[in-house]
């Protein structure tokens, strides 16, 4: 049995002190005085035995869970990571995101090294709920420590843990978030309970909570001190699990694989033991995992140190910070990008999103001082981390069913292709079972096409393969490529995007991931489904010379400008001596003298006509992924699909008992961004009405008579 130690105070300590201001220099704190005592009193300290789990606050600086753990005093302070199986092999990850987040880890491991030279951070490879009862018991820990998550898996899993080891009599702490602005449960709750759905509401909800530290309702807390020391580790010896009889390493259940195709033939080593094939805690390798690190091709790089000299760059840069707005900031520049890029280290909590958004408050009060006018919100900043808690408080309110449309009760019901199956027990993220239903071979084809950047559209082939080179794209080639996806072109599932999404992105967040596909395919969030972002025009607004193509699709990198956006209107002759062939399915790549680059691979006027007709017939239906036609499958009836296709009339694409209406380009609303983030903000969901029953015949007639009468848009709200 661990010895008894009192238990830790249910008032976090944080709270009981005055407002810290965050330090001008993460590496020189204006005002450290408390942790600078616990390193004074760390070698005759009495007190607990502290194990800290790093997870989602990668960083020593304004971390309140880390301030917390060492406020306690600790007589040893014990810093763990756990390689948990379920991100390991059952949440989608490629390996520039692996990368990131072992560089991340190797920069904490050294920032803990500076902190005290015994000090590192321990991994330690095995499911948490099964090891880290096991840990308390061998390493004897008083107080377990953590940030509090509330993403669906962390929620359920931190439970166990948190009762495993009450049960044996150990305090556990982790009432404080640092990964968000405010804690998302208080946010719902100041929201009526319900998902913070609109910027506005996220605002109403914020502004209702206290920070707790002195500062007013509706501003986030301040930041906590860096610690200028750390407590001492255990011994080596008392570390050392490999000679303990009693303590079994669990070695994971590997299937499904989510993984698999990343791994390769090399054999996977990751589990080898408890502290490693080493027996040292040390940072897992891509090699380890089985990963060719050569596939890891970011430029983008993970750590504490980095995140922080990013920060600075744009802190110092006042202009910039003070002028910023999203909607303004192009998607084709690249080297630099044109925002900040940070986002990567919000996800691993590399940078405090605090220390971000004070350090922005502090430029934007100087620059008031000198008469100089700020960015407003939500273009600037600030809005841009808000509506970030908005993703988070939507997500903590619904749990699983946020992550897809099944079961979810804000998600709007559109009969999509390529839907997802379903599962009745939680794989990764979800409810459904990672796989989904092929309805329809064109679909499958578009989506395989859209994903390998082959879809004979530049702009939206140059962005999917920045995607997948870099791990990054700017926001409004997200929109883009989102768009076209779903409701502006291919008709796919969202879902699908995501999980493409969810594999490549360096900054993956579930909760803005899922967030934003759908705001973008106008299942939730947003709801001008006539917006449609087009591949030429918008691309072209930003980068008539074509730049960013000519980066990523090299094989166009000759073709005059007037061509760079549609190729395949280029004459044969020019295609020749601009060494690039516009033909094929761009599986071909051709020889280093003539390249080969696809034609488009639809007519987009047409499918944009297509994918407005169903998004209104889906809108006028009111059915949302809880409604009980959905969850029995009645709304395959309903809208015509009959064992698993879609049915389609004979001119390739609309609902049966419609008619095609070629409209010319012009009379599409396209949106070019202006009004990409702020579009909405007003435009709160509206209550969900009653549930309309509609028969395939109505839904039909319906189509047809909307079709007839459209002149530009569609309906704002159903
Ligand atoms: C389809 C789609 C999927 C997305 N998936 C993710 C994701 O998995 N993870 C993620 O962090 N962002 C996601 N975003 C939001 C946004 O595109 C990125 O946060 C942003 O592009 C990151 O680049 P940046 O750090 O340079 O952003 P900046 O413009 O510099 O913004 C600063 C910070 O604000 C936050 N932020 C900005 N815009 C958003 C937004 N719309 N939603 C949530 N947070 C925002 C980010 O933390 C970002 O680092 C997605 C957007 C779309 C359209």
């Amino acid at each position: 049995m661990p010895p008894k130690f009192k238990k830790a105070p249910s008032k976090d300590p944080i709270e009981s002190q005055p407002p810290v201001l965050p330090p001008a220099s993460p590496n020189q704190p204006k005002s450290t005085p408390k942790i600078m005592q616990q390193k004074a009193s760390t070698t005759t300290s009495t007190g607990p035995r502290v194990l800290y789990w790093f997870r989602t606050d990668l960083r020593i600086h304004d971390s309140p869970a880390l301030h917390h753990a060492l406020g306690l005093n600790p007589s040893v302070f014990i810093p763990i990571w756990t390689w948990d199986p379920h991100y390991v092999y059952r949440a989608r990850v490629g390996p520039n995101r692996w990368k990131f987040l072992l560089e991340s880890q190797q920069c904490l491991s050294e920032r803990l090294t500076e902190l005290n030279p015994r000090q590192k951070l321990n991994v330690v490879r095995e499911d948490p709920t099964s090891v880290i009862p096991k840990l308390v018991r061998k390493w004897k820990v008083d107080v377990l420590v953590f940030e509090k998550d509330t993403d669906a898996y962390a929620r359920s899993r931190d439970e166990e843990v948190r009762k495993a080891v009450e049960g044996m009599g150990v305090s556990v702490y982790s009432a404080v978030i640092g990964r968000t602005l405010f804690d998302p449960d208080e946010l719902v709750k100041h929201n009526g309970g319900q998902p913070t759905m609109s910027f506005n509401q996220t605002l109403k909800a914020s502004s209702q909570i206290d920070p707790g530290d002195g500062g007013k309702k509706g501003e986030p807390r301040r930041c906590v001190p860096t610690p200028t020391g750390l407590p001492e580790p255990l011994s080596a010896e008392e570390m050392d699990l490999s000679g303990d009889s009693e303590f079994r390493h669990e070695v994971p259940e590997k299937a499904p694989d989510f993984n698999q195709e990343h791994r390769g033939e090399t054999k996977e080593r990751h589990y080898e033991g408890v502290a490693g094939p080493n027996n040292d805690f040390a940072v897992v390798t891509l090699e380890e995992m089985g990963i060719d690190s050569k596939l890891a091709m970011s430029p983008h790089k993970g750590g504490e140190r980095e995140a922080l000299r990013l920060l600075k760059t744009y802190i110092d840069n006042e202009e910039y910070t003070g002028t910023f707005e999203k909607p303004k900031s192009s998607p084709a520049d690249f080297e630099p990008q044109s925002t900040t890029l940070l986002s990567p280290h919000h996800h691993f909590g590399t940078l405090s999103i605090r220390k971000f958004w004070w350090d922005v408050q502090e430029v934007f009060e100087k620059r008031k001082k000198a008469g100089k006018i700020n960015a407003p919100p939500p273009a600037n900043f600030p809005g841009q981390l808000l509506f970030r808690d908005m993703y988070f408080g939507a997500q903590a309110a619904l749990g699983y069913a946020f992550a897809q449309t099944r079961g979810n009760k804000i998600a709007r019901f559109i009969p999509w292709d390529l839907q997802s199956n379903h599962s009745d027990t939680p794989v990764g993220e979800h409810l459904l079972d990672g796989t989904y239903n092929v309805n329809d071979e064109q679909a499958e084809e578009y989506f395989r096409r859209w994903k390998e950047g082959r879809t004979g559209f530049p702009w939206i082939d140059a962005l999917m393969r920045q995607l997948k080179y870099e791990g990054w794209m700017h926001h409004l080639g997200r929109h883009s490529v989102a768009c076209f996806l779903t409701r502006g072109g291919c008709y796919v599932s969202w879902e699908r995007g995501a999980e493409v999404f969810e594999e490549w992105l360096v900054d993956h967040e579930t909760a803005c991931n899922v967030g934003n596909w759908m705001w973008l395919s106008c299942v939730a969030f947003f709801s001008q489904f006539s917006r449609m972002y087009s591949p030429i025009a918008f691309g072209k607004k930003w980068d008539p010379e074509g730049d960013l193509i000519r980066k990523y699709v090299p094989e166009l990198k000759h073709f005059d400008k007037k061509y760079i956006y549609e190729p395949h209107k280029a004459p044969i002759a020019d295609q020749k001596s601009w060494g690039c062939q516009i033909t094929g399915d761009g599986t071909e790549t051709g020889t280093a003298e003539m390249a080969k680059y696809p034609k488009p691979m639809f007519d987009f006027n047409e499918k944009r006509q297509f994918c407005l007709e169903k998004m209104k017939e889906a809108y006028d239906a009111h059915m949302y992924g809880d409604d009980k036609r959905v969850m029995s499958g009645e709304w395959k009836k309903i809208f015509n699909y009959v064992d698993g296709k879609t049915i389609k009339d004979e001119t390739g694409g609309l609902l049966s008992g419609t008619k095609k209406r070629m409209r010319t380009p012009d009379e599409h609303d396209h949106d070019d961004g202006e009004h990409a983030d702020v579009g909405d903000q007003t435009d709160e969901e509206p209550p969900r009405k009653a549930v309309k029953k509609i028969s395939p015949v109505k839904a039909s007639k319906g189509a047809q008579s909307k079709l007839d009468g459209i002149v530009t848009r569609g309906k704002k709200r159903p």
